[in-house]
């Protein structure tokens, strides 16, 4: 008797990078895709006999990310998603679900002359638009929308008091100090994202938005306060959207101690440390 069993399983292709050029009359376009594709279905046999006669290859995987990038007219990575989702799943009735995760990176239109150049771009920063699409075979798409590497500090209007003491407490409360974090964030939408020509674009844009100014203008007690603050104010900016799960690391800048050298600091010279960081996520949900 067999003394294992498969359990769940999956498989798919990882890290297929796509740059993506759309020629306008008047200007390009310029897309850069890192994509991930997962598909579920009956692989019992292949793992226990080597039978791949269900076995889509990744390597067949790879290039039908480049082929659908190329023929479907998608606009966002939601929408290019779904199509890679529904090309796979409408062709290998085996597959019981598929999921693709895509992050587009971020490049910026040049400004030449004072204008928007048409065929140039710079990289814009380690900010990316990120989206996870599920769909069973069958079912309706399950999209999930994010952005990540968003990274910004505020230099006042950060505060950190009242926290509990003990023993072993050195922090030193403060009124007023740097506030560096690389948000992240992903939302999940109502079902207004299954109407044909949802505008997940600018929905990430408006949220983004909200997101950035929420964190600039917040008289922040804490992370955690700032982190709520930005998920509730995305949830007011936009009712197509359900919930709002952020991760925000505290990426501490620590003052450092001129008094040595005869100077006072007053929040002027910091070192910044990347570890060890604090780590705060909430998920923020309509009440
Ligand atoms: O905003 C903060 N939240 C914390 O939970 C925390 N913990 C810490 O050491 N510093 C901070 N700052």
């Amino acid at each position: 008797m067999a003394i294992a069993k498969l359990a769940d399983n999956r498989y798919g292709k990882s890290l297929v990078r796509i740059v993506r050029v759309t020629k306008h009359e008047d200007h390009h376009d310029l897309d850069e895709w890192t994509v991930q594709i997962l598909l579920t279905g009956d692989m019992e046999t292949a793992h226990t006999e080597g039978d791949n006669s269900k076995i889509l290859p990744t390597d067949t995987m790879k290039n039908t990310c480049y082929f659908v990038a190329s023929e479907s007219k998608a606009t966002s990575i939601e929408e290019y998603a779904k199509a890679l989702i529904d090309y796979v799943l409408t062709r290998q009735s085996h597959i019981t679900s598929a999921e693709v995760i895509v992050k587009s990176h971020l490049w910026k239109r040049l400004t030449v002359d004072g204008k928007p150049y048409p065929t140039a771009f710079m990289r814009g920063s380690e900010e990316v638009a990120t989206t996870r699409v599920v769909r069973q075979q069958g079912g309706e798409f399950e999209v999930v929308s994010g952005l990540d590497g968003l990274f910004v500090l505020k230099t006042t209007q950060s505060s950190f008091v009242g926290y509990i003491k003990d023993h072993l407490t050195t922090l030193p409360e403060t009124t007023d100090r740097l506030f560096g974090t690389v948000v992240k964030a992903e939302w999940t939408y109502t079902d207004d994202v299954n109407i044909a020509g949802f505008d997940f674009n600018a929905t990430r844009e408006l949220i983004r938005e909200t997101m950035v100014q929420t964190f600039a203008k917040h008289e922040s007690l804490s992370v955690q306060q700032t982190l709520f603050q930005m998920g509730e104010d995305a949830l007011a900016a936009t009712d197509t959207i359900e919930s709002v799960y952020m991760l925000m690391p505290n990426k501490h800048n620590l003052l450092i101690d001129l008094k040595r050298f005869g100077l006072e600091n007053p929040n002027h010279i910091f070192v910044p440390t990347d570890e060890p960081h604090g780590t705060i996520e909430a998920t923020i949900v309509r009440a």
